[in-house]
């Protein structure tokens, strides 16, 4: 099977314990809060690529990025991956916006809209609440919505 490499930026604000999660208006994943990214394109590192996606989809520039997890998500029937890169920011520049591709808004840790996002976040967002850096393989039925196994594992350095 071969992999899609994209990223996934969460934006923290740790005195007040609130967490920025975009509404995605289109594209895969619409309907759902998700944090930012993307792609990675040629020619950028993963990181770049991270810090473009935020810039894009919130009108947020991180200034510092934490590199916190790696998803793997795989599909019955499907031979393509998703090898998804997840970073922290606690320091950027700039107001978050509405932008053609997600309506920001802020939550507090303690009341993450989990039912009004991907299954697999619920489990590992315990995680990056706690800087615990890890790895997560999550297989999903074909409707990309039941996970048939998981496996998720805290790891010292990424
Ligand atoms: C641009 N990417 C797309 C994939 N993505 C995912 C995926 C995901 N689960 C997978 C079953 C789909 N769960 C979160 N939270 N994010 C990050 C952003």
């Amino acid at each position: 099977t071969s992999k899609k490499l994209l990223t996934l930026i969460l934006v923290l604000n740790e005195n007040e314990q609130k967490i920025l999660l975009g509404m995605k208006k289109r594209g895969f994943g619409v309907g759902l809060y998700n944090g930012f990214g993307g792609k990675v394109e040629p020619g950028e590192t993963i990181e770049e690529g991270a810090r473009r996606e935020l810039l894009e989809e919130s009108e947020l520039e991180a200034v510092e990025m934490e590199k916190i997890g790696n998803n793997l998500f795989t599909f019955e029937n499907d031979p393509v991956g998703l090898d998804v890169h997840i970073y922290t920011t606690t320091r950027y520049l700039g107001e978050p916006h509405e932008t053609e591709e997600m309506n920001p808004q802020w939550f507090s840790y303690a009341d993450i809209p989990f039912h009004q996002m991907w299954p697999d976040d619920r489990l590992w967002f315990p995680y990056v609440f706690n800087k615990t850096k890890f790895t997560g393989h999550f297989h999903f039925a074909q409707d990309q919505k039941t996970i048939i196994s998981q496996e998720l594992i805290a790891v010292q350095h990424l």
